[in-house]
């Protein structure tokens, strides 16, 4: 049985728990944000029937090195800060599970950390991000199909491009940096890679894309969503909703037979 399918009083009976990686009275610690994001991210179709999630790392906190992770197969609108895992990087040394709570729940449930962990940690690991957004927005779904077999997505001319950072490699460091934020003119560029039966078996690709794609701040998973992180909580929440209001105005663009891209790109 899935924690979702648990008596919902039960969980929020005990939703008042916390501890040393917890903070009940911080609004902004990540614990609390990933519940309160996950709320506004099911309100958007983005996060409903357990799909998707996010995944934050503590930037800001005495341990920058903390990430938080939501658990696997829970209604994201309902999660609860003590429902989180903590991982330490580099070595994503399991430091909390929902499981060291004692309570009735923890008792008779065994939580799992989310299937999208690999993936998220993919992203700390190889761009330095501060979180990592997980949706599965019918509008990147939607262009994966109408994309038909092609790998890359692509946009230009178009002002919410604006909202995105222009990234690059760093020449001495071999890392990839912010630079400024996209123009008017760029073209937007997003990989796509094919889903696969299993959330975990997709990390080997992503990083393939992570890797090609230095500009990139996402990857599109065909028939399944989007992958989209940013160097902190906002930006990334940010970047998502640019990229998700252009995957949609991209559907009705390519549906009404108007180009995403220009000569001039
Ligand atoms: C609707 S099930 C979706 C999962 O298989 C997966 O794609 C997903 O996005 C969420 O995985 P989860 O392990 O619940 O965090
Ligand atoms: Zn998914």
């Amino acid at each position: 049985m899935s924690a979702s399918c648990h008596c919902n009083k039960k969980r929020d009976e005990i939703s008042k728990l916390d501890d040393s990686l917890l903070d009940a009275n911080d609004p902004n610690h990540p614990a609390n944000l990933i519940c309160e994001l996950c709320r506004l991210f099911y309100d958007n179709n983005w996060v409903t029937g357990t799909g998707g999630g996010i995944s934050i790392r503590d930037v800001k906190g005495k341990n920058p090195n903390l990430v938080y992770i939501a658990p696997s197969g829970i209604q994201k609108e309902k999660l609860q800060p003590w429902e989180m895992f903590v991982v330490e990087l580099p070595d994503e040394k399991l430091l909390r599970t929902p499981n060291d709570c004692p309570t009735e729940l923890t008792k008779s449930y065994k939580y799992k950390p989310s299937a999208c962990t690999p993936l998220f940690m993919s992203c700390y690991t190889m761009r330095d991000a501060g979180a990592c957004i997980h949706t599965h927005s019918q509008n990147a779904v939607m262009c994966s199909l109408l994309w038909g077999d092609k790998v890359e997505f692509e946009i230009s001319h178009i002002e919410q491009i604006k909202a995105l950072p222009k990234l690059a490699v760093n020449e001495k460091t071999g890392k990839v940096e912010k630079v400024g934020s996209m123009q008017y003119f760029d073209k937007l560029v997003i990989p796509i890679i094919e889903n696969t039966p299993h959330e975990e078996d997709l990390t080997d690709s992503l990083q393939e894309a992570i890797k090609n794609y230095p500009g990139t701040t996402a990857v599109l998973v065909r028939r399944h969503g989007i992958y989209v992180w940013g160097e902190d909580v906002w930006k990334a929440k940010v970047y998502n909703e640019a990229l998700d209001y252009l995957l949609e105005l991209a559907v009705k663009m390519k549906q009404s037979g108007i180009p995403t891209t220009t000569q001039s790109n």
